[in-house]
């Protein structure tokens, strides 16, 4: 099996609410979203790792997490085994080039003032990349790497195509040749024939370069497409993880059959989705106590809404947290 090179142990992260007036007057506590409740999850040496789940269950925070564009409340995140959160100076700027992120909004992280050029060369040059006088050929490199022309580096990035703009912030993440990329949502903002060419440009770049990747989305068509392995998140947890054919042909928790059975059709053109479950979504501000997935599970029994259910193992390399044949004296992970 493949070593963890990225880990995220118990990980929780609460965003507090203000406070009003009325609830200090009242003395009532403060509240807070529990946007991610202990999460524990590996990501493996050159595998790409899909988070799937609904809006709001915590995926963006569980990848920034990684990153350590948060800090975690609780548990940890490490990275070639230390804790993220003990790294300062040298260590702290390798991990930050090591362990990149892709934002799905090209136009909010590429300054819309600088050439292509400019942004790369300033990429290059903060983590002192190359020596200088090679610093235009390494930006030719990048860019026949992603598939611009060359050309395109004395452009701005408004002079870009959706599609274009993300080639762009790839260049830019691997022009500090990282080992893993966090991809949040890379291709949801872009046409659908334009999300394939850049979801296979990022399989093609995983291979080629031996990436690590953490590919987040919704669109489950996407992540089965592009991953070893995905995780499917519900309420700021992990449900379940397996290897992706396993977790599309054999899903264990009810939870991610009712997520796959939602999924719009298999049609390019459609776009439709459905509630992936009966009934509201809890708020994350009061999760349900035991199973966050009870008060929607067509299979609740007593013991759902009173424990808590942990990742236990439901085949190889396949876990899920589920009270519903799941053997009851397993060590929790
Ligand atoms: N900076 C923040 N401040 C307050 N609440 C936040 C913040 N970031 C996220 N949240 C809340 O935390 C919860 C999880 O949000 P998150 O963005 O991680 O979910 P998500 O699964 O990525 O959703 P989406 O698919 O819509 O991006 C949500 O209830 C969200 O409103």
């Amino acid at each position: 099996m493949t070593e963890a090179i990225l880990t995220a142990e118990g990980v929780s992260k609460d965003f507090p609410l203000p406070r009003s007036l009325s609830d200090r007057l009242a003395g009532r506590p403060a509240r807070a979203v529990h946007a991610l409740s202990g999460v524990t999850l590996e990501v493996r040496r050159g595998e790409t790792l899909g988070i799937v789940g609904e809006s709001g269950c915590g995926k963006s925070t569980l990848a920034r997490c990684l990153v350590r564009l948060h800090e975690v409340d609780g548990g940890r995140v490490t990275y070639g085994g230390t804790d993220v959160a003990t790294l300062t100076g040298a260590e702290r700027r390798a991990f930050n080039r090591r362990v990149q992120m892709i934002f799905q909004d090209p136009y909010g992280s590429l300054n819309p003032r600088m050439t292509v050029r400019q942004i790369l060369a300033e990429a290059l040059s903060v983590h002192r990349m190359v020596p200088t006088a090679r610093i235009p050929d390494r930006i030719a490199e990048l860019l026949a790497l992603v598939r611009l022309p060359s050309d395109a580096a004395d452009r701005h990035p408004h002079a870009f195509s959706g599609g274009q703009r993300q080639r762009i912030g790839i260049a830019r993440a691997l022009s500090v040749e990282p080992e893993v990329l966090v991809a949040d949502e890379l291709v949801s903002a872009l046409d659908v024939s334009v999300q394939a060419q850049v979801v296979n440009l990022l399989l093609e770049l995983q291979e080629r370069l031996r990436l690590t990747v953490v590919f987040v989305a919704h669109d489950l068509r996407l992540v089965r497409h592009i991953s070893h392995r995905v995780a499917v998140m519900y309420l700021g947890k992990v449900v379940e993880v397996a290897p992706t054919a396993t977790l599309f042909d054999d899903p264990r928790h009810p939870y991610t059959q009712a997520l796959l059975h939602a999924a719009p059709s298999l049609d390019p053109g459609s776009r439709s989705r459905r509630a992936a479950a009966r009934g509201e979504l809890p708020s994350p501000i009061a999760p349900p106590p035991g199973c966050p997935f009870n008060t929607r599970c067509p299979h609740a029994f007593d013991r759902c809404p009173a424990e808590v259910p942990f990742l236990t193992s439901r085949g190889p390399d396949h876990v899920a947290a589920c009270h519903l044949a799941a053997p009851r004296f397993e060590s929790a992970r």
